[in-house]
């Protein structure tokens, strides 16, 4: 293992900004006893990944929201329609002053919704939590905010910082000095090489790999196993070896 890393133990995501040896969590961290239920947002694919993590970490889902009418995707645990199911929802709770934590199971190239859901969920009180799969390796100076994933193995290198619901997923390989916007989605083992700029609402394909220094404009797309050799512009796609655009904004 490359030296300043670390493999985390379970629910070191917890540690707070400037915590020695343990990475940062931007704003305020909350601490794993306030933390034990957590909402999912979305109750498709990603949702499984992110209740297999939460169970793994200790933590319990009781409810599943989506805005669209979905077949339950967990025996045993509620699901609920949009944010006006969500509210009634917390009204019945039995200890209303309670609030859980949410997670957004929204995967794709949909950083932009991931934001939106974020701020009603934020408004109605509900803590974003931050989360870090255990076999994750994060660097002690990289700093994630509120409500970032890092999934199974993936890796984020010295001095990143990784934006507010943004999604390291799994395998993908984040190095040094990369600065990641909010609403981001890096795909399955993408590799993005070091100083790399992304903008908010990007999407990265699965297995793409981003040459250093590049800049990747909001709401971009890079395509997956693409090789990103030169900036890609705001709101275009680009796929292929090299990659070229194939949708300009
Ligand atoms: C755990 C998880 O699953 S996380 C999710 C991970 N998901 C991904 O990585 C998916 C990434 N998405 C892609 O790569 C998509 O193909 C996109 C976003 C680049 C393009 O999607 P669409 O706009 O729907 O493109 P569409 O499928 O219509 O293809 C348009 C053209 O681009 C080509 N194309 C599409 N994707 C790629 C790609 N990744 N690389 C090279 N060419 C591609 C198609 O062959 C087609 O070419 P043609 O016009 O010559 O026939």
């Amino acid at each position: 293992m490359a030296s300043g890393f670390f493999i985390l133990p379970q629910l070191s995501f917890q540690l707070v900004q400037g915590h020695t040896g343990c990475y940062r969590i931007q704003e305020n961290g909350q601490h794993a006893d306030q933390m034990t239920e957590v909402v999912l947002w979305g109750g498709t694919g990603h949702s499984r990944v992110l209740r297999e993590l939460l169970s793994h970490l200790g933590m319990v889902v009781p409810a599943v929201i989506d805005n669209r009418e979905i077949e339950a995707p967990f025996a045993g645990v509620e699901t609920i329609r949009g944010i006006e199911g969500l509210k009634a929802w917390l009204d019945r709770r039995a200890d209303g002053s309670i609030k859980p934590s949410y997670a957004l199971a929204i995967g794709g190239g949909y950083g932009r919704d991931r934001l939106a859901i974020a701020n009603d969920l934020d408004d109605l009180g509900l803590p974003p939590i931050t989360l870090v799969h255990p076999t994750a390796m994060v660097a002690s100076d990289a700093v994630l905010a509120l409500g970032s994933q890092v999934l199974i193995g993936a890796t984020v290198a010295t001095c990143v910082r990784v934006g507010r619901c943004s999604i390291i997923n799994s395998r993908a390989s984040v190095d040094h000095d990369c600065v990641i916007g909010d609403g981001v989605h890096i795909g399955p083992g993408a590799t993005l090489c070091g100083q790399i700029e992304v903008g908010d609402g990007v999407f990265v394909g699965a297995g793409a790999t981003v040459l250093p220094r590049i800049k990747i404009g909001p709401d971009s797309t890079v395509g997956a196993g693409a090789v990103v050799i030169k900036d890609v512009p705001a709101g275009s796609t680009v796929v292929g070896v090299p990659a070229r655009l194939q949708k300009a904004q």
